[in-house]
């Protein structure tokens, strides 16, 4: 199995050594925009292989689409991260122009990949890529919801002081503050999250998921990338070995939940043709209305893209 990561940055090289450690595929290209740079990224990567025992050969590029033919998995990352001060939408300047073009080099050397989406905003350039690549939308997507469900996770670990691994939750939505975790849908153990924690605390935990990547660019002065890296390399796992793991996932939405043609977060079914299916949970009156309200802020944003000249 092949798999591109283009943006050899904080994020992209994060994915690029969990693929390679985890030897997820055997082989990875890293891409980047800065002379050198993906080249000293995968060769660093690939001198870490006789120490923690891994076969992946990783291979770095400037710029060089050819290198990255016929990959079976795409995931992008390039373009900006934010600043403090800054929403994740005021990076669909400089970020749409790159992912477009990244989109289009990506799919004139490997149209039959699946594409996975890390840049930001994130639901916006899971569409701009979609547009671009023309695509079915069950190989374009966007990764948010596993890092920010890990986040939910690791927030109530530490609060009820229990295993991480305990915790299961589903999350829906954009990503941005609108997003919508699902008390009723979190266990802890197959116990439902509500009867271990009172809900003054469990709406603090979920207010602090909402603003989980802020609060990390307040305190390193940019953003995330050990989470969003691994997130994104166990998206990349759950297709390459057909696993059909159930992950939140941004994807264009075709009448589920009552939504035509926004990109969200949405549970679905992960495996060697991208995304299998589509889970349609039975939200009630409360959830779905914060779910259109994440919506209507999504659509907010398709609409600067819908309105962005086609080659900025
Ligand atoms: N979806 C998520 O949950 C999530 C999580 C974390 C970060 N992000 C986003 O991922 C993106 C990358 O974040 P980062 O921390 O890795 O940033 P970074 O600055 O460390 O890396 C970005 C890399 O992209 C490269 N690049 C820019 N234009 C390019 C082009 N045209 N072709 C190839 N490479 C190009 C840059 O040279 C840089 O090395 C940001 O937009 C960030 O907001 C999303
Ligand atoms: O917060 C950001 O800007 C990056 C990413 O979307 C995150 O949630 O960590």
């Amino acid at each position: 199995m092949k798999v591109t990561v283009v943006g050899a940055g904080n994020v992209g090289a994060t994915c690029a050594d969990v693929l390679a450690y985890r030897e997820i595929a055997n082989e990875v290209v890293l891409v980047d925009i800065k002379e050198g740079f993906a080249e000293g990224k995968a060769l660093d990567i690939w001198q870490k292989s006789p120490i923690n025992l891994y076969d992946t050969r990783t291979v770095g590029v400037t710029n060089d689409y050819s290198r990255t033919a016929n990959s079976d998995v795409v995931v992008i990352t390039s373009g900006l991260p934010r600043k403090p001060g800054m929403t994740r939408d005021d990076l669909i300047s400089t970020n749409a122009g790159i992912v477009r073009s990244v989109t289009e080099n990506v799919i004139k050397h490997s149209p039959e990949a699946i594409i996975i989406v890390v840049s930001n905003p994130l639901d916006v350039m899971t569409y701009a890529a979609h547009l671009t690549s023309k695509l079915p939308r069950t190989k374009v997507m966007g990764m948010a919801g596993i890092l920010d469900t890990a986040r939910y996770r690791a927030f109530l670990a530490e609060e009820l002081n229990v295993s991480p691994k305990d915790i299961q939750a589903v999350l829906m939505g954009g990503h941005g503050d609108t997003m919508v975790p699902l008390p009723r849908y979190t266990t802890v153990g197959g116990i439902p999250v509500t009867e271990l924690i009172d809900s003054a605390k469990l709406d603090a935990i979920v207010d602090r998921t909402k603003n989980g990547g802020g609060e990390l660019v307040k305190l390193m002065g940019t953003s995330a990338w050990y989470a969003p890296g691994s997130a994104a390399a166990q998206m990349v796992e759950a297709i390459v070995r057909d696993q059909k793991r159930v992950f939140p996932v941004c994807i264009k939405l075709e009448g589920e939940y009552g939504i035509n043609g926004t990109y969200l977060g949405v549970p679905v079914v992960l495996g060697k043709n991208g995304i299998e299916k589509v889970i349609e949970l039975q939200l009630n009156e409360d959830e779905m209305a914060l779910l259109k309200a994440s919506e209507k802020a999504v659509r907010e944003v398709m609409d600067v893209l819908d309105n962005m000249p086609a080659n900025s």
